[in-house]
């Protein structure tokens, strides 16, 4: 098939650089210069482990980036791949993704034949019919359902492992409302389905399908917030909730996975979309009681890891390492993530912050430009009187003499990555 992804973020350069290796002519088009130069000469432009070999592999034959809406013409299939992000009061922005999809409808006017539009993009349970089709309507000149197909097609892959994740799904969701936008997705995705005997492929509406991406995605921030009022109720009696959790998670309704417990969850969607969602609740008089809980909880854990160092070390005016910064291991987007809130306090609190990331530094110095970046965990290490563990990169767990460079020993870990020695001390945030 041919295929145009119309946004080549973390997402849609997944997708697209995916899709071609998995046999179709992909166009990625961006309005990125920088992006599009980037994907062309074979090269990625995020962090992504197995994106920069099927980027080299396709860049130049079944893969190419462009600037230009007009390259969908030739495709038979457009993925919508733009950011949804948060607006001051939680709500979604959709700006982008409507400028986006206005560029994508008036390429459409030029169009013959029949085109299906696929929203990746998160959006809340009913803005496909209300802001989405009708700008595809107005700027092709076609109607929804005859000229073009519109269908939902969530996506669930995770930073880090986001290569795995696409070509090795759990299950795929079309939401659709006519058969013939069913069948496009199903072409689209047949390859894939080939490959994964078996995989689920749940046929649905638009609105349930966007409702699933929502719903998956707080469902699993509210199990590591549970997990994580757990682990501070197991902390205070002495209990490690690390075996608590391998215990609890034997039983199949629970499950081991998402049950690690620590300084909470950040990202680009976990906060997105559980604001999001609570604020769409509220837009219809729905108070979300649980879903706030699930922010309260994890708004605290940075700053209960603060409060943990501040029993052990004067935080004003000492030097305080800050292993992690990007909000989870294997990327180096810092979006939401645990080390900016826990930066922001020590800086408030007075302390020096002196902070590595094997690939995340750069991202955070755009934000915390007075912040001394070093080279190494060690380096950060170095003379500092306290460390704070705040993302789960290996080479953390592999760290040992270098402990012993501190002026004091103090190490407060949130992703339980680092072995306690003697002459340390160490406080398990949740354990
Ligand atoms: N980041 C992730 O792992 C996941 C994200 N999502 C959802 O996917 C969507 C995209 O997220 P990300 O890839 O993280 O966003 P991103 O910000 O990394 O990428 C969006 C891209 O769209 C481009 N863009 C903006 N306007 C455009 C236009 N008019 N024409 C062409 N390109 C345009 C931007 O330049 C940017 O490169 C969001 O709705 C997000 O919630 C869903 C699953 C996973
Ligand atoms: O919509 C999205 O963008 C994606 O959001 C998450 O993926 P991602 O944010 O990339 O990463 P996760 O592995 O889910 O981790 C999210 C956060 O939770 C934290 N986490 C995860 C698991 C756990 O047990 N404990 C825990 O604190 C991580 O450290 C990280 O900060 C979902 O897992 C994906 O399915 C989804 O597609």
């Amino acid at each position: 098939m041919n295929v145009s992804v119309v946004g080549s973020g973390y997402v849609g350069t997944t997708v697209a650089a995916c899709l071609a290796d998995l046999g179709h002519d992909v166009v990625a088009i961006d309005i990125d210069q920088e992006i599009v130069d980037t994907v062309n000469a074979g090269e990625t432009p995020i962090h992504e482990p197995g994106l920069p070999e099927l980027v080299e592999t396709h860049a130049g034959g079944r893969l190419r980036a462009t600037t230009e809406h007009d390259a969908l013409t030739d495709t038979d299939v457009t993925i919508l791949a733009m950011q949804t992000p948060s607006r001051e009061d939680g709500s979604i922005d959709l700006s982008v993704l409507k400028a986006g999809t206005r560029d994508t409808g008036e390429a459409l006017a030029e169009k013959d034949g029949y085109h299906l539009v696929v929203v990746k993009s998160t959006v809340i349970p009913g803005m496909i019919e209300a802001e989405i089709e009708p700008v595809l309507e107005e700027a092709s000149g076609k109607t929804a359902g005859e000229g073009f197909g519109v269908a939902v097609n969530p996506e669930f892959q995770s930073q880090g492992s986001a290569v795995e994740d696409f070509m090795q799904p759990d299950k795929l969701v079309f939401g659709a409302e006519d058969e013939r936008a069913f069948g496009a997705l199903h072409e689209l995705y047949n390859p894939l389905v080939e490959a994964n005997d078996g995989v689920p492929v749940v046929e649905t509406g638009q609105r349930e399908a966007a409702m699933v991406k929502y719903a998956n995605n707080v469902f699993l921030a509210g199990k590591i917030s549970l997990i994580n009022e757990l682990g501070n109720i197991c902390k205070e009696f002495d209990v490690d909730s690390y075996e608590v959790a391998d215990a609890i998670g034997l039983d199949e309704r629970i499950s081991e996975r998402f049950l690690r417990s620590g300084v909470g969850w950040g990202g680009s969607c976990f906060p997105k979309d559980t604001d999001a969602l609570r604020a769409a609740a509220r837009s219809v008089d729905y108070e979300p009681q649980l879903l706030d809980a699930v922010v309260g909880v994890n708004d605290n854990q940075p700053r209960r890891m603060l409060d943990l160092l501040a029993q052990h070390v004067d935080l004003a005016g000492n030097r305080i390492a800050v292993l992690g910064l990007a909000f989870k291991p294997g990327t180096d987007d810092i979006r939401g993530s645990r080390a900016t809130v826990a930066i922001d306090g020590l800086l408030e609190r007075g302390a020096d912050v002196a902070a590595y990331d094997p690939v995340a530094a750069d991202a955070m110095a755009e934000k915390f430009p007075d912040v001394e970046y070093v080279e190494s965990a060690a380096a950060a290490l170095d003379g500092s009187n306290g460390a704070l563990v705040l993302t789960d990169w290996d080479e953390f767990g592999a760290l040992d003499d270098e402990f012993e460079t501190m002026a004091d020993q103090v190490v407060v870990d949130g992703r339980r990555i680092v072995d306690p020695r003697e002459g340390m001390t160490y406080e398990g945030l949740t354990w």
